[in-house]
C-alpha cells in the first residue's frame, strides 16, 4: 500500500512539461553523446573500497580503520532507478560520495558508460557534468547570499555558458521543478519552505544536463505530504530528461516506490541486489527479510512473519568475520562465521551473499545439486 498522497501509477502527471518551450539556452552544454548504447550499464563499480584510518596517540597512528565501503561491486543501468537502502552507517552516503569522486576511494574502480572515470578515458571535469547530487539537507546545499537564479546558474556559468543563457536556463528549470520563476528566481534560500528549496537543488542538479543524478534522502527532511509531491516530481523529471538515478534512502517503502532495482547494505557491503518485485516479495538475504520486518506497515497484508531486527549493527572498525550479519543472523551456522559468502543467484532473480542460497555450501539450508 502506498502511503498518501503517492501515485499508485508511474505514469506523467498534470505537470507543465518542461521540455516545451524551452529557450537556446536549453540547446547547448549538452550531455556528452552516449556511446554505450542502451544495453550498456551506464555506471559500473567494481571492488570499491573505502577505509577511514583513525588517528589516536601522542604519534597519531595505529588506531586502526573504519571499513565504511568493503569491495562493492554493482551497476547501474541506463534509465533506471536504482535504490540502496541499508540501516544508518552501512556506508551508503560513503558510497554515494565515491560514486560522485568527492573522495578518493581506498581500492576500486567507477566506470561511467565505458569509461574509467579519473584517468585519460574520462577526466574527473567532464565526469562531474554528467553526474550530480541531490543531499538531505536543502538548505545547508544553498549558498544563502545567491537568489534561486544565481544559484541554479552558477554552475552553467561556470561551465563557459553566457551569463544571459545561464539565467534563462535557470528560469527554465525553475518551471520545470513547478517554481513560478517570475515569484521564485529573485528570492533567496531562506524565504522558502523546505519544500521549495528541495525543488531549488534538484533544478540546479539538472543545470548542466546531467545523465546520472543520485539522490541522497532527498524527502528525508519532508513533511509527508510534501515528501509526496517531490518524489512524483523526481518521477517526472527522471522520464522528461531521460535520466537515471541512485536513490539512497533508509525508508523502505519510499524505495520501493521509487526503484527499479534495490541494492541492500550492510555494514559496508552489498547483502543483496535485485530488482524491487523480487527484493520486497522474495527477499533472500536474512538481513534484507528482517529489515523488511520491521518497517512500519499499516496493512495486514504487508506483516510478515521474520523476525524483526534487533540490536545494532557491529563496529565497522572491527566487523564479524565471514558473513558481517552472522552475530545478527537468526539462521547462522558455525561456518558463517568462517567463510565470506559470494553474491550468488537467488531463486527470484536477484542476488544475495548468504551461504543459504550458495548450492553445496556446506549450509544446512543451501539448495542441494543433484549429483
Ligand atoms: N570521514 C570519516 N571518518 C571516519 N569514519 C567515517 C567517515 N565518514 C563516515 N565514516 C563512518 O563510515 C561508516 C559509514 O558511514 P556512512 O555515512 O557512509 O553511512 P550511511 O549508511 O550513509 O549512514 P546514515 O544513513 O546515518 O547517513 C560509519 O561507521 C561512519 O561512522
Amino acid at each position: 500500500m502506498l502511503p498518501v498522497g503517492w501515485r499508485d501509477s508511474r505514469g506523467g502527471g498534470g505537470r507543465r512539461r518542461a521540455g516545451r518551450g524551452m529557450t537556446e539556452a536549453a540547446a547547448t552544454l549538452e550531455p556528452l553523446p552516449d556511446i554505450g548504447g542502451p544495453a550498456q550499464p551506464l555506471l559500473t563499480v567494481r571492488g570499491l573500497t573505502k577505509h577511514f584510518p583513525l588517528k589516536s596517540g601522542f604519534f597519531g597512528r595505529g588506531a586502526g580503520v573504519v571499513q565504511a565501503v568493503d569491495s562493492l561491486d554493482f551497476e547501474v543501468r541506463k534509465g533506471e532507478t536504482l535504490g540502496i537502502v541499508g540501516e544508518s552507517g552501512c556506508g551508503k552516503s560513503t558510497t554515494s560520495r565515491l560514486v560522485m569522486a568527492l573522495m578518493q576511494p581506498t581500492a576500486g574502480e567507477v566506470v561511467f558508460d565505458g569509461r574509467a572515470v579519473g584517468g585519460r578515458e574520462l577526466p574527473l571535469k567532464e565526469y562531474r557534468r554528467q553526474v550530480q547530487m541531490v543531499f538531505q539537507d536543502s538548505y545547508a546545499s544553498l549558498n544563502p547570499r545567491l537568489t534561486i537564479e544565481e544559484s541554479i546558474a552558477f554552475s552553467p556559468e561556470v561551465h563557459g555558458l553566457a551569463r544571459h543563457d545561464a539565467r534563462a536556463r535557470a528560469r527554465d528549470l525553475l518551471a520545470a521543478v513547478g517554481l513560478n520563476p517570475d515569484g521564485f528566481a529573485r528570492r533567496y534560500p531562506h524565504e522558502l519552505s523546505g519544500g521549495q528549496r528541495q525543488r531549488v537543488n534538484i533544478a540546479r542538479a539538472l543545470a548542466l544536463r546531467p545523465r546520472l543524478v543520485i539522490l541522497d534522502e532527498p524527502v528525508s527532511a519532508l513533511d509527508k505530504s510534501v515528501e509526496a509531491q517531490v518524489l512524483n516530481l523526481l518521477q517526472d523529471l527522471k522520464a522528461e530528461f531521460g535520466l537515471t538515478y541512485i536513490f539512497i534512502s533508509h525508508d523502505l517503502n519510499v524505495v520501493q516506490y521509487m526503484s527499479d532495482r534495490v541494492l541492500v547494505m550492510y555494514l559496508g557491503k552489498v547483502a543483496e541486489v535485485g530488482p524491487v518485485e523480487a527484493i520486497y516479495a522474495a527477499a533472500a538475504h536474512p538481513y534484507t527479510a528482517a529489515l523488511l520486518a520491521s518497517r512500519p506497515s499499516m496493512d495486514p497484508d504487508l506483516r510478515r512473519t521474520e523476525p524483526p531486527l534487533t540490536g545494532d549493527p557491529p563496529n565497522p572498525i572491527n566487523p564479524p568475520a565471514g558473513c558481517r550479519f552472522h552475530t545478527r543472523c537468526g539462521f547462522a551456522e558455525p561456518l558463517c562465521s568462517a567463510t565470506v559468502p559470494p553474491l550468488h543467484a537467488a531463486p527470484a532473480g536477484q542476488q544475495a551473499a548468504c551461504l543459504m542460497v550458495v548450492p553445496e555450501s556446506g549450509h544446512s539450508r543451501a539448495p542441494k545439486v543433484a549429483a
